[in-house]
């Protein structure tokens, strides 16, 4: 792959357990077998099977502008790219390990499973200064959402998974129906029927919108989380929770797109769920479309704040003509030094090393990345689960 980060070679590095799967590959947690024997540097190595790259839509083209995205980027809140390699069999990239989960799994945690006004207020924080840096790179990011927010050792959050970004010159919209590089058409879709939402065409299939007006989506499936005995399962549920109104109506789009998510998100974590999910995917776009969203109880500064970040004309929304910084003047973060905000010293959550069980996972398992989809492959070839579970194979 061509970027300037050093190249990694397979053969040194050994599994020390799985992080995640995603759609495109799979996130091992890695250490080098020479240099860091004892894997107290343990860091991330997103693998991308090139065989299965046919398969998965515009896979190989995503991958390597997720990297190329990741060789750009130098923020406290952005992942930078640690390495690179490629092979017959593989291309990956090694970012740092962020051991303490993403946003998701970490509000499922709390009473309630909501977080309190202050957590809110510093995730929401340091989430609006990584999109402030990615959008004066002319990057727009697209794929806000709790399970893209890792949180790092340091307790400061990451924003993760760059594939569905677009890079932009400023308030050129990305006009619909454009073949671009980040964006994913909900594709392989069997077409059921057409329906008119709010006078838009838009041709809803089994298991996506297709293009018609087209409404191109992220993939916001949700990792569903279910905790018990600490055991954690997966399962995708598709839903379109975060996409924006004009990505609905199949409009052009663009950095407002991101600050709707983040109204989206700041909406999910003061209450749990997200404003506008229905029943079915077109009930939730008709919401995204028509219907406010909910408060529960006296207005604040964040009912405000997501109020306005939910406004369904982007050209109205917090954000569009000002970007960033009008968002940061508003009332919600009054007082906030901003330039300190990355040396905040006791971040909500810090995570704990858990150097045990990694020792333990180590001694038990080691493998190495062409074992593993080796192993993967001998296995007696079950029906395919939509349901990712890394816990069971970490
Ligand atoms: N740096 C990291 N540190 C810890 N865990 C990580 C890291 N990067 C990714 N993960 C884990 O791996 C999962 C999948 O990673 P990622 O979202 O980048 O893959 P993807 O194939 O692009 O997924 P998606 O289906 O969301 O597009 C993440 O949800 C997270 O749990």
């Amino acid at each position: 792959m061509e970027t300037t980060s050093p190249e990694l070679d397979l053969e040194k590095l050994t599994v020390v357990r799985i992080l995640g799967r995603g759609a495109m590959g799979t996130v091992f947690m890695v250490h080098d077998r020479e240099t860091d024997p004892s894997a107290r540097y343990p860091f991330a190595l997103k693998v991308v099977e090139k065989s299965t790259l046919h398969t998965k839509f515009d896979a190989d083209r995503r991958a390597r502008w997720e990297v190329s995205v990741l060789s750009r980027l130098s923020h406290p809140y952005l992942p930078s790219l640690l390495g690179t390699l490629e092979t017959d069999q593989f291309l990956a990239w090694a970012v740092p390990y962020c051991p303490g989960g993403d946003l998701n799994v970490l509000r499922h945690r709390q009473a309630d499973r909501v977080f309190s006004p202050s957590v809110i207020h510093f995730y929401v924080a340091e989430i609006i200064c990584a999109l402030e840096y990615l959008h004066s790179m002319g990057i727009v990011y697209r794929d806000l959402k709790p399970e893209n927010v890792l949180v790092q050792q340091s307790g400061h959050v990451t924003l993760t998974d760059f594939d569905l970004s677009r890079t932009l010159t400023h308030r050129t919209a990305i006009p619909r129906n454009t073949p671009d590089s980040g964006e994913l058409e909900a594709t392989n879709c069997r077409m059921k029927h057409r329906r008119n939402l709010t006078g838009l065409t838009l041709v809803v299939s089994d298991k996506g919108l297709k293009k018609a007006k087209s409404a191109r989506v992220s993939p916001v499936s949700r990792r569903k989380l279910s905790f018990s005995n600490g055991e954690r399962s997966n399962s995708f549920v598709g839903t379109e929770e975060y996409v924006s109104p004009e990505v609905v109506r199949g409009e052009g789009h663009e950095f407002a797109v991101d600050w709707w998510a983040l109204g989206i998100l700041t909406y999910e974590m003061m209450y749990g769920k997200t404003p506008f999910r229905g029943k079915n995917r077109k009930e939730t776009f008709r919401n995204v479309l028509m219907k406010p969203p909910e408060f529960i109880g006296k207005p604040t500064a964040v009912t405000d704040l997501i109020g306005r970040l939910l406004e369904k004309d982007p050209t109205r929304r917090l954000g569009y003509n000002g970007g960033a910084t009008e968002i940061k003047e508003h009332a919600f973060f009054g007082g906030l030094r901003w330039d300190l905000l990355t040396d905040v010293l006791r971040p909500p959550f810090l995570a704990l090393r858990d150097e045990e069980s990694l020792t333990e996972l180590i001694k038990g398992g080691a493998r190495d990345v062409e074992e593993y989809f080796h192993n993967l492959k001998a296995q007696p070839s079950v029906p395919p689960s939509p349901l990712p579970t890394p816990s069971s194979i970490a």
